[in-house]
């Protein structure tokens, strides 16, 4: 099978710098030549370029961060991960912060409207116009694609393809009030680190999984915030919050998806080389990039 990598140096949807350079240490680690050991037909034409859109041009819309270059980056990224997909390879997008996840499964849904979405995370990335305080895109993405929250006219490219039973969250531990409710009004399926610690990966796993594709028949969409990790596993990413996922549940639930046969499309997102020291952001790329593997088909066993 053929797996194309979507490189995406991309920070818009957040303020810390140094997020939009997590798709040149990725590849630079190796990560292409990895999937290749696995047997994967790599494509990887370069990191895609986006062009900046000035301040002056760019003003916040309400609190929203960037609006205008973070709708056209996700416009541009929905297309290549759908042209890709609608080719039957899978693609691999490496962030760049997770607002990328608003193109990346509009593109997936575009070609597989009965997917659904496993989102690994400290956070609910839930937030809407109304509800987020700080005005970072990245803590958004779901919200637009489930079509909640008020209409922005620079983001209606954004088609609400997301149906609430289609999503399920593993690993938060970090959601704001108003993400909370939305979680509950929309009925929206969420395994804490509570949860985890309670059941076990193992089970949650397989929780989530019976409930957006009991069947195990539907196409998968795995969009993995590495802060879902405990910061001890992945110090180098914007949002850090303690109490996360270890290594092995990190690598579990990616194997697991593996397992299924029905992933169709991977983010691996929040990879920032620049907030700690060298060996951390190494330990934080190897841990992208075992992620990676892990959800591609790398088992202990082999
Ligand atoms: N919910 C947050 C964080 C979003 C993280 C995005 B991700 O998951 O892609 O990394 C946090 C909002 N706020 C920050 C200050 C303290 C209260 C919560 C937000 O900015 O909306
Ligand atoms: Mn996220
Ligand atoms: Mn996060
Ligand atoms: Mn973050």
């Amino acid at each position: 099978k053929t797996l194309a990598i979507v490189g995406c140096p991309f920070s818009g949807g957040q303020a810390k710098l140094g997020v939009d350079r997590g798709p040149i240490h990725l590849v630079q680690a190796g990560l292409p030549e990895q999937l290749s050991e696995l047997g994967w037909k790599v494509l990887f034409d370069g990191h895609h370029q986006f062009e900046e859109i000035d301040a002056a041009s760019d003003p916040p819309i309400g609190k929203l961060k960037n609006p205008r270059l973070v709708s056209r980056v996700c416009e541009a990224i929905a297309k290549v991960v759908g042209e890709h997909a609608k080719k039957g390879q899978l693609p691999l997008t490496l962030g760049g912060d997770h607002s990328l996840a608003m193109g990346t499964i509009s593109g997936t849904f575009e070609q597989y409207p009965d997917a659904c979405v496993v989102w690994v995370d400290a956070h609910g990335d839930i937030n809407t116009a109304e509800t987020t305080d700080s005005g970072n895109i990245h803590g958004m993405p779901v919200s637009f694609l489930l079509g909640l929250g008020s209409k922005i006219p620079e983001f209606s490219w954004v088609k609400p393809l997301l149906k609430p039973e289609r999503l399920v969250y593993i690993g938060l531990r970090d959601v704001d009030a108003g993400e909370k409710k939305i979680l509950k009004e929309n009925g929206i399926r969420a395994f804490s680190m509570h949860e985890v610690d309670k059941y076990g990966i193992g089970r949650v796993v397989e929780m989530a999984l019976d409930h957006v594709n009991p069947k195990r028949d539907r196409p998968i969409h795995l969009s993995f915030d590495v802060d879902a990790l405990d910061p001890s596993v992945a110090p180098s990413t914007g949002t850090p919050v303690r109490g996360g996922l270890t290594f092995r549940e990190g690598h579990y639930i990616c194997e697991a998806i593996y397992e299924t046969g029905c992933l169709v499309a991977l983010d691996i997102m929040e990879v920032n080389p620049s907030l700690a020291d060298e060996a951390e952001v190494k330990q934080t790329v190897a841990v992208g990039c075992s992620l990676a593997r892990s959800a591609l088909g790398e088992t202990l066993l082999g």
